[in-house]
């Protein structure tokens, strides 16, 4: 994309933009008039409108970094506002800054990626301002895809930490846990990052042995998702099976609370809860998986699928 090596084409597509508001890192999503929530994206002119009423300088809108395109080939900014007023922010653009994990449980799965994506750029803007050789500031180009220190020439670029995540089958069953931060009920597949120098398939093998003390029969890709907790993650996502033989689960280590293997017919009423039912602590009190925005609920949806196709 030339918007990334040309400052000044950059300067000129941001005038004619879109911008994603944060504050510390928080997205502003607008209710909708179905009680639901949007991810509201802003004409730069209308942010700009917004800087003057709160008499800030229209520079302010330069610090934007660049997202991505829309389908109409409109360039994407996101923009951190942590220096203007918060409240001043959501009363002028009719919406309220919430934590993105929250976002993502409210947002519909088709505009989390953007709004993941911009939290993760301005993240890492936030943590890479200075050189970690010289001590030095970094200075950013205009689109926001790089950071250079003129001191000791290193550029710096947006990284991902790769981790897999994978569905173990013993060709009946499914196995999720749950870490003890997870939400009450909520069960997942079994995930880890990857160590320096593995494949995606020994950080696969090595994760199941070490958290539930299984062998790997055989593996398969599945599909990947940028996940942005709590610092960015390239997710490998992945369906693995063991042998009905020895599919005796023994947890290991502090990381996972529970670990069980769950039938097709748990699954599917599982997968059919959009919201669990909660008890009067406002915690739910069944057993429910990820949202549909997590990559853990496709692979859940797929080896459903898959089971009753057999
Ligand atoms: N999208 C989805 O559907 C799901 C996403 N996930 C995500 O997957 C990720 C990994 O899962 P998790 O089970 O926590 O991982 P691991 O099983 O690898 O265990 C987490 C531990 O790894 C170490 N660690 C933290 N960051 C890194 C890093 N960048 N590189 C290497 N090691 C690291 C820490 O241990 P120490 O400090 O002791 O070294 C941490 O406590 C998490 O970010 C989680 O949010 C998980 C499930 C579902
Ligand atoms: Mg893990």
């Amino acid at each position: 994309m030339n918007l990334k090596e040309d400052d000044e084409l950059c300067r000129r597509a941001l005038q004619s933009g879109t911008v994603l508001l944060y504050h510390k890192l928080s997205p502003l999503l607008q209710r909708t008039d179905r009680g639901g929530y949007k991810l509201p994206i802003f004409q730069v002119s209308v942010v700009n409108g917004m800087l003057e009423k709160l008499g800030k300088d229209a520079e302010v809108i330069n610090s934007s970094v660049l997202v991505g395109c829309s389908d109409s080939l409109l360039a994407q900014f996101c923009l951190e506002v942590a220096e203007l007023e918060q409240n001043a922010v959501e009363e002028l653009c009719q919406g309220v800054f919430t934590d993105l994990r929250k976002a993502f449980f409210l947002l519909r799965s088709s505009e989390v990626p953007l709004v993941t994506r911009g939290q993760a750029l301005l993240r890492w803007h936030q943590t890479h301002s200075y050189c970690s050789a010289t001590g030095k500031p970094t200075q950013r180009n205009q689109a926001g895809s790089q950071r250079v220190c003129h001191s000791s020439g290193i550029t710096y670029y947006p990284q991902m930490a790769p981790v897999v995540i994978v569905l173990v089958s013993d060709g009946e069953r499914c196995l999720l846990a749950r870490q003890p931060a997870f939400p009450r009920g909520m069960y997942s597949a079994l995930a880890g990052f990857c160590d320096m120098g593995e494949t995606v398939l020994e950080t696969l093998r090595r994760e199941v042995a070490e958290e539930v003390g299984l062998e790997v029969e055989s593996a398969q890709y599945s599909s990947s998702q940028h996940w942005p907790f709590p610092q960015s993650s390239l997710m490998v996502a992945c369906h693995a099976t063991v042998s009905p033989g020895s599919s005796q689960i023994n947890l290991s280590g502090a990381e996972l609370e529970d670990a069980r293997w769950f039938t097709l017919q748990e699954v599917q009423e599982a997968l059919q809860r959009n919201s669990p039912p909660r008890d009067i602590k406002g915690e739910a009190n069944v057993f429910w998986v990820p949202p549909s925005s997590a990559i853990a609920n496709q692979l859940i949806q797929e080896w459903a699928n898959q089971q009753l196709k057999s």
